[in-house]
């Protein structure tokens, strides 16, 4: 049970100076980086939201108006003013607060989120139903420059003028989405920046707010309107998609902000309002290096040292050094990211060739179908990407991909569960949305030697014949990155590897879950197999397997439902097999968040889980027989 404040912090804070409120912003980065640095999340999009938050919340009522966060990722301070503080320990631990806005954890929280992008639509749909049903509520909309550029952010701010939209967008600018923020419209912020018309209308603008006198404010508005027609800009944007624009703004002065949302509160027209911010602010090494510390893992909260062993590999790593090494050989190897250069560790690649690196900024879809586009010119895209973000890209996948038979490579990283991040952000869904659809195929490798062995497969062929997708886990293991790119070689990727040879019980596992089953099949005699190609089933040895043995049991990191298990029953029943075929894997239902130890445990897709439902199965009984499903 969370344990909510008694008072919220934000009704407190509506009576404190400014002094007091600078004290109260220090205390709120030291607790962020404290708590962070143990219980890992976002720190530095908190530090830089926190002033913002305390203007908004000061002018603007979290109970009777509607706010709502972008991603929720930086919403941090919000939490803390909105009931949390206490709470705000238990970040992202299991049973603890999320690390992100969510529903049923707070009533100020009106819009759960975690992906990019989905604030703005969200408040218009509200906006709507508040009319329809007689309501009137200021509403107001936190999104930052890099989620401000995603597709259905912009689909959104194209319907403002259409809907008669009154809502208030505060832009939080700080020139970065988790790297450097990509695009026209981020050039855009930063030129409004630097224009001179807007500086000294910002100089006007702040002194007309120490006397918050309406008509000099008024008259300032429409000189900005004015100027910016005129200005050498050649208009502006948000203008001209019907929302008062008006900025930049400190996004670290309090009283400034606070003066501006009470304006816009004001007027019953919807604002843009650019506010600008530091990533990472007030907090070195995270203002020197935002991109590094946007998601971090545990850390020393003084230096931003990372606590963990040194000989850990991740996926992420393997596959970047991999991709980055082939990349040497081959020069029709070109990558593709939506905004996550570092975290698929495409940043390696992007540093040796340049020029065929991609960002396109937080686009998913658009990265599908470009790498499409790329793929009918006889080069070889890989499009590095989120298990979880690619489920954006759904129809693009069908139908710019698939349906032509393009040879796109997805490597989709963050299959299965994520871990702290939660329900979000697990990629449990991938295995069951590519597996239907047709040309598409899907391996899992199941160790970092296997991953490199398989992207090293796929991109050497002359010819890669139509779409494959690469999945795997959020996970390091120990290892030597050296080792591992020496020993890569070619594999038959398509034929599954026996490991054990048993009796009466085979399982088939896929990726992330080989090393716990391997146990278990080596305890007890089971026949195990490393089914690394999901898509297709490789049928001969499933037939054999089918033949063999009473019992199979296939496991995967990933929901049940048209998952790998699924498509191993269809064969056995289209195929006239009468063994029992089991699946083990994420039921029907979304997990929680906690460590991705925790929450695979949970699942029974663990060591002691599989053994655990391997015996009820076959109705035996084992040491440790003290857990019982909760399904
Ligand atoms: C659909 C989707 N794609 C990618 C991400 C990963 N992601 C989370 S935050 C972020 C950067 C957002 O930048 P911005 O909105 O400017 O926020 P900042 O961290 O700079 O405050 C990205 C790419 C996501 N959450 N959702
Ligand atoms: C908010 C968001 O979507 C990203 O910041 C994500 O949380 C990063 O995840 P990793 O820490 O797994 O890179
Ligand atoms: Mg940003």
């Amino acid at each position: 049970m969370i344990e909510f404040d008694e008072v919220p912090l934000y009704k407190k804070i509506k009576g404190y100076s400014y002094p007091e409120l600078e004290i109260l912003a220090e205390e709120f980065r030291n607790y962020i980086a404290n708590v962070v640095s143990k219980n890992t999340g976002h720190l530095a999009s908190n530090l830089g939201t926190i002033e913002l938050t305390f203007a908004l919340y000061r002018v603007f009522d979290p109970e009777k108006d509607i706010i709502i966060w972008d991603t929720g990722h930086q919403a941090y301070s919000h939490k803390l003013l909105t009931g949390r503080f206490k709470a705000f320990k238990t970040l992202r631990q299991r049973h603890g607060i999320s690390g992100f806005t969510k529903r049923d954890e707070s009533k100020y929280d009106v819009f759960g989120a975690g992906h990019v992008g989905t604030a703005i639509p969200a408040a218009l749909g509200i906006e709507q139903a508040l009319k329809l049903r007689n309501e009137k509520r200021n509403i107001v909309v936190v999104v930052g420059d890099g989620a401000l550029t995603s597709g259905i952010s912009l689909e959104a701010l194209n319907q403002i003028r259409e809907l008669s939209s009154k809502i208030k967008i505060v832009v939080n600018d700080n020139g970065m989405s988790i790297s450097r923020n990509v695009g026209s419209l981020s050039t855009k912020l930063n030129e409004f920046r630097l224009n001179p018309i807007y500086r000294e209308l910002k100089e006007d603008l702040k002194s007309a707010l120490e006397t918050m006198r309406l008509s000099k404010i008024e008259n300032i508005l429409s000189k900005l309107k004015s100027g910016v027609k005129h200005s050498l800009l050649g208009g502006n944007i948000f203008e001209d998609l019907g929302l008062n624009y008006i900025g930049p703004i400190n996004g670290h002065n309090i009283r400034e902000m606070e003066g501006l949302f009470k304006m816009v509160k004001n007027f019953d027209e919807p604002f843009l309002i650019h506010v600008v911010t530091k990533k990472g602010a007030g907090l070195d090494y995270a203002e020197k290096d935002p991109t590094t510390f946007h998601s971090v893992s545990r850390i020393d909260p003084e230096t931003g040292q990372k606590i963990t062993q040194t000989n850990m590999v991740s996926y992420s790593r393997v596959f970047g050094s991999v991709l980055a090494k082939l990349g040497e050989l081959d020069p029709r190897i070109v990558a593709v990211t939506a905004a996550m250069p570092d975290g698929t560790g495409l940043a390696e690649f992007a540093r040796k060739f340049p020029e065929r690196f991609f960002d396109l900024g937080i686009t998913e879809q658009l990265c599908t179908t470009f790498a499409a586009g790329i793929a009918t010119k006889n080069l070889k895209p890989v499009f590095a990407v989120y298990s979880t973000f690619l489920q954006r890209s759904f129809d693009q996948l069908i139908h710019d991909v698939a349906l032509q038979r393009l040879p796109v490579v997805f490597a989709i990283d963050r299959a299965g569960i994520v871990g702290r991040d939660g329900p979000t952000h697990n990629g449990i869904f991938d295995i069951a949305y590519l597996s239907m659809i047709p040309n598409m195929r899907v391996l899992a490798p199941s160790n970092l030697q296997e991953l490199a062995n398989i992207v090293c497969t796929i991109l050497s062929d002359e010819e890669i014949s139509g779409p494959i997708a690469i999945r795997y886990p959020r996970q390091s293991e120990i290892a030597n990155l050296e080792e591992i790119l020496n020993s890569m070689m070619k594999i038959n990727v398509w034929k599954w590897e026996k490991l054990f040879d048993g009796k009466e019980v085979a399982i088939l596992a896929v990726g992330s879950m080989v090393s716990p089953a391997k146990q278990v099949a080596e305890k007890h005699g089971y026949t195990l197999y490393n089914c690394r190609s999901v898509k297709p089933l490789d049928e001969v040895t499933l037939a054999e397997v089918l033949k063999k043995h009473d019992l199979v049991v296939c496991i995967e990191e990933g929901v049940k439902i048209g998952g790998f298990g699924s498509s191993v029953m269809l064969y056995a029943s289209d195929h006239g097999f009468s063994t029992r075929v089991v699946a083990m894997g994420v039921e029907d239902r979304f997990s929680e968040h906690g460590s991705r130890e925790e929450i695979l445990s949970e699942l029974f897709l663990d060591s002691r889980g599989i053994e655990k439902r391997i015996f009820e199965l076959r109705g035996e009984r084992n040491a440790n027989n003290d857990r019982v499903r909760k399904d």
